[in-house]
């Protein structure tokens, strides 16, 4: 189960735009990998490339041992390819779309029971895509990618324009998916996403991979100071300034926030002065890594 990928040096230009411009990584069997970065960074280009729907114009990719682009039917069969929900076959319910895509791969006709409850759209079987909810929607195409059980799975912004709960709803789901085994790559422009799901991620922006690693180093090798904020009333500012010696301390309305590379310490003279209700610790987040990396705030 699950492939190796590996890309190197990938380049893609149209006209004067650099889309992607030298993008190498690889992505193990059964890894969930993300590619993270804003409009424009270069992700749907460099994973049209994995996907072999087209072909480099520098530099080379493989899963196990096919170059995708040229798309021999052996690999096509192990590759799971998200659709745009606009890709559906119009006027047919969920479960007429997936006996259709499951036909084209000549899989059982219990397939689609199958995928109808992983993402949980079985009370949905007899309802037309087209009267779906957005993340219903979102949700069929992923299981139409996976109608025919491949072991890499590409997913292009699977919760774009998805309210917070419907997309952590579809977080589950593509969390399933990955814990069978496949290997899933996964472009974001979610930090949070990203942060939640992959176990490495690659940071674009420009058609570049400016960093890449799992979401845990990446927070850590910033170093940053961690962010306590006391519930309001808890202590006074005087108080809080002595307790954090030269640590900055800020008093805005939702209460004091200590700024400090010693938050164990901080924490641990809070609990002597009984502080600790109410409290809240903030750590950086992807967001302040790519803020680190680019000088400028992160542009979904
Ligand atoms: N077919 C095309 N013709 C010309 N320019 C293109 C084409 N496809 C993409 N681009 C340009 O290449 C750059 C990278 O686009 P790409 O879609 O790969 O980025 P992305 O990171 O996936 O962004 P988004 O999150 O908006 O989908 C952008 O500047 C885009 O305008």
């Amino acid at each position: 189960m699950g492939a190796e990928i590996r890309a190197e040096g990938l380049v893609m230009t149209y006209g004067d735009v650099r889309a992607v411009d030298g993008v190498s990584f690889t992505v193990a069997p059964g890894e969930f990998f993300g590619l993270l970065g804003p409009n424009g960074a270069g992700k749907t280009t460099t994973l049209e490339m994995i996907e072999g729907l087209r072909k480099p114009q520098s530099g080379t990719v493989r899963i196990g041992e096919h170059e995708p682009w040229r798309r021999e039917p052996e690999l096509q069969r192990r590759m799971g390819v998200q659709l745009q929900s606009s890709a559906f076959f119009e006027r047919l319910t969920a479960r007429e779309q997936l006996d259709t895509f499951g036909s084209l791969y000549g899989v059982p006709a219990g397939r689609t029971d199958e995928m109808l409850e992983q993402v949980g759209l079985v009370d949905k079987a007899a309802v037309r895509t087209e009267d779906l909810s957005g993340g219903q929607k979102q949700r069929l195409s992923i299981a139409c990618a996976l109608i025919h059980d491949p072991d890499v799975v590409f997913l292009d912004e699977p919760t774009a324009a998805l309210d917070p709960q419907a997309r952590r709803n579809l977080w589950d789901v593509l969390r399933t998916i990955n814990d069978s085994g496949r290997t899933v790559v996964l472009t974001t422009h979610y930090m949070d996403e990203a942060e939640v799901l992959c176990d490495r991620v690659a940071i674009m922006d420009a058609g570049r991979v400016l960093e890449l690693d799992t979401p845990a180093a990446l927070v850590r090798g910033l170093d940053a100071p961690v962010r306590i904020t006391l519930a309001p009333g808890t202590l006074s500012f005087e108080a809080a300034r002595s307790l954090a010696g030269s640590d900055p301390v800020e008093d805005d309305s939702a209460g004091l926030t200590i700024t400090t590379r010693r938050p164990a310490e901080v924490l641990s003279a809070l609990a002597q002065q009984d502080a600790l209700a109410g409290l809240s610790v903030r750590g950086a987040s992807l967001e302040d890594v790519f803020l680190d990396l680019t000088g400028r705030e992160y542009r979904a």
